[in-house]
């Protein structure tokens, strides 16, 4: 268990000595790579570093928002190489969780999505059915009519059996009520995610946790189940296709109920956290609940042990 974090910004034996134990790194990407649009500085030369010493980097990210594919054109077009089989999103962990994992019934393979495009490329490419989403026609006021045809089933698709609620930049009062009475009419809760806020402009927006938030108190306090950090589905997934040492890999991470806990639970060697991003300062620690290994400044910081 551990108990003090080393800090280890400035300290140039420290963060090679940190480098050399490990083979793999994981790596967070809102918050530690970049924050919305904006690359953290370094961030580019940190990687190259890492690669340059033989070590394997993998991305993964909570942020149902985009697919792998989408992850891996904005990694590169942010200067950073990428190849779609170092993306592991939450999107892709719900989507083979329902797929190859969760046992429905026959009449009920289909997925109420509450979430982006991300979410439903990521259910397309497992051949998942789904409604929702983005469909346009959803993105409207709930209208009189719509309360009737609600609670008559009338507006409800009888072949869901599943509600994913992911970050939804779309949310509205409709989507929540067609959600609930799925639910009410027994569908499986699944979140890709349940961050409370998502780092963006060096500030905290909603996160996909404040999405289904609303579904969990009209349900009594009932938590869906999330597939993304720290669930050890997507650990078991990223290992089944890297099979790697844990003993030899590190989470890096700015989020300590996610990153820096997925990588504690998931029996890895090391977590750095980052304070870029969500946590700011050993303070958020102090409680001794989730501690890191180590951490730094920001990313780049780790050039220094070039
Ligand atoms: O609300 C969210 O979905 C999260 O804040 C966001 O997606 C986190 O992404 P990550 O830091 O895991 O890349
Ligand atoms: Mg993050």
């Amino acid at each position: 268990m551990v108990t003090q974090a080393e800090y280890l910004t400035g300290n140039k034996e420290g963060i090679e000595e940190f480098i050399s134990r490990f083979d793999v790194f994981l790596f967070d990407c809102d918050g530690v790579l970049w924050s919305g649009e904006h690359l953290f500085e370094g961030t580019v030369e940190t990687l190259e570093l890492l690669r340059s010493k033989g070590k394997q980097v993998v991305f993964v990210t909570n942020n149902s928002t985009k697919s792998r594919a989408d992850y891996k054109q904005k990694l590169t077009s942010m200067g950073i190489p990428a190849t779609v089989d170092e993306v592991f999103g939450s999107s892709y962990s719900a989507a083979i969780y329902i797929s190859r994992i969760l046992q429905l019934p026959s009449n009920k393979k289909t997925v109420f999505v509450l979430g982006e495009a991300g979410i439903e490329t990521e259910l397309d490419g497992e051949k998942v059915p789904r409604i929702g989403g983005t469909d346009p026609s959803l993105n409207r006021l709930i209208g009189k009519d719509d309360y009737a045809d609600i609670a008559s089933g009338t507006s409800l698709d009888p072949s869901v059996g599943v509600v994913l609620c992911g970050l939804d930049f779309h949310l509205n009062y409709l989507k929540l009520s067609l959600a609930f009475h799925y639910l009410r009419h027994g569908a499986v809760f699944l979140a890709t995610n349940i961050d409370t806020t998502l780092p963006s402009s060096s500030t905290l927006f909603p996160g996909a946790g404040a999405c289904s938030a609303p579904l969990v108190a009209m349900l009594g306090g009932k938590q869906p189940t999330s597939l993304g950090k720290p669930s050890q589905a997507m650990m078991d997934a990223i290992e089944g296709k890297f099979q790697f040492d844990r003993q030899r890999a590190c989470m890096i991470g700015d989020r300590l109920d996610t990153d820096i806990q997925f990588g504690i639970e998931g029996g890895l060697g090391g977590t750095l956290c980052v304070l870029t991003g969500v946590t700011k300062g050993k303070q958020d620690w102090e409680d001794g609940k989730i501690v890191p290994t180590a951490w730094v400044d920001k990313l780049g910081d780790l050039r220094e042990g070039a």
